[in-house]
């Protein structure tokens, strides 16, 4: 029987694929705007993506933006989230940097989830995965390719790996150039789900041509998907409320 994930009342991995949105604020001002904003709009969870931050290296004000986003937003389950240049972010960090960050914010009790970027290498992987599961914060392990889809193997090498390393939640979002590299996201992301995974897993098609994958994750198995309250933090966004309009058509039965 497949684990589900219950945080702040939210149910991941089963029925409707739960709507995330990112905060992609340079400071804290605009952060403190766009949670604000984030309270019109109907998401299941938020993440805050910190590598649009300014001051990403200045622990004092990273906390201080955290604090910011918690008391605005305290009833929705947190992603914490610095997604490195390499992996399609804003910044880079050193390894040691990237450590530090994940360990401080997962001590600070004001986040539900960490993303740890697989490639990170996997001593890094396992010390954060303790380290949050130790202080009751759950993982995503995610992946990433912004170039291309990788084939369907790798795609499910990869989603197992994660899952093999302790993610609460394994990740991937990769780049199609037609059609068929999205069937090949879709029927990845199908057997991950129905064969290997015992867990909720996250799989998009990026960009306009994969725009589906954010749509029929309930189908295909898929328990999480990005949409815009505001800015989009990967091609193929769309707003979170006319994605809700969406999930809740297919989910529909007759
Ligand atoms: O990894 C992901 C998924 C994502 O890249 C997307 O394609 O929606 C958006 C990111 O903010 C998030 O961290």
């Amino acid at each position: 029987m497949k684990r589900q994930l219950t945080v702040r009342g939210v149910v991941i991995g089963t029925g409707m694929p739960k709507v995330c949105v990112p905060l992609t604020g340079k400071s804290i001002s605009e952060l403190r705007e766009e949670a604000a904003l984030i309270k019109s709009v109907d998401a299941d969870m938020v993440e805050w993506r910190a590598d649009f931050f300014n001051d990403i290296e200045e622990f004092e004000e990273v906390m201080a933006a955290l604090t910011v986003i918690r008391s605005s937003l305290p009833e929705i389950p947190l992603i914490f989230t610095f997604r490195s240049s390499k992996e399609g972010g804003e910044k880079e960090l050193s390894l040691e940097g990237y450590v530090k960050l994940n360990e401080r914010v997962t001590e600070s009790g004001l986040v539900d989830f960490i993303d740890v970027e697989l490639f990170s290498d996997e001593g890094t992987v396992k010390r954060l995965v303790k380290t949050a599961h130790e202080n009751r914060v759950l993982v995503i392990v995610s992946t990433h390719d912004f170039e291309k889809t990788p084939p369907k193997e790798e795609i499910l090498y990869r989603l197992r790996k994660a899952q093999e390393l302790g993610a609460d939640l394994p990740k991937i979002a990769v780049m199609p150039k037609d059609a068929s590299d999205v069937l090949t996201l879709l029927e990845a992301s199908h057997m991950m789900s129905t064969q290997y995974a015992d867990r909720p897993i996250v799989a998009i098609s990026m960009a306009g041509t994969g725009m589906v994958s954010r749509l029929s994750g309930e189908l295909f198995g898929s328990a999480l998907t990005f949409a815009t309250a505001k800015k989009a933090s990967a091609p193929g966004q769309m707003p979170a409320a006319e994605l809700k309009k969406v999930l809740s058509l297919l989910h529909y039965q007759g």
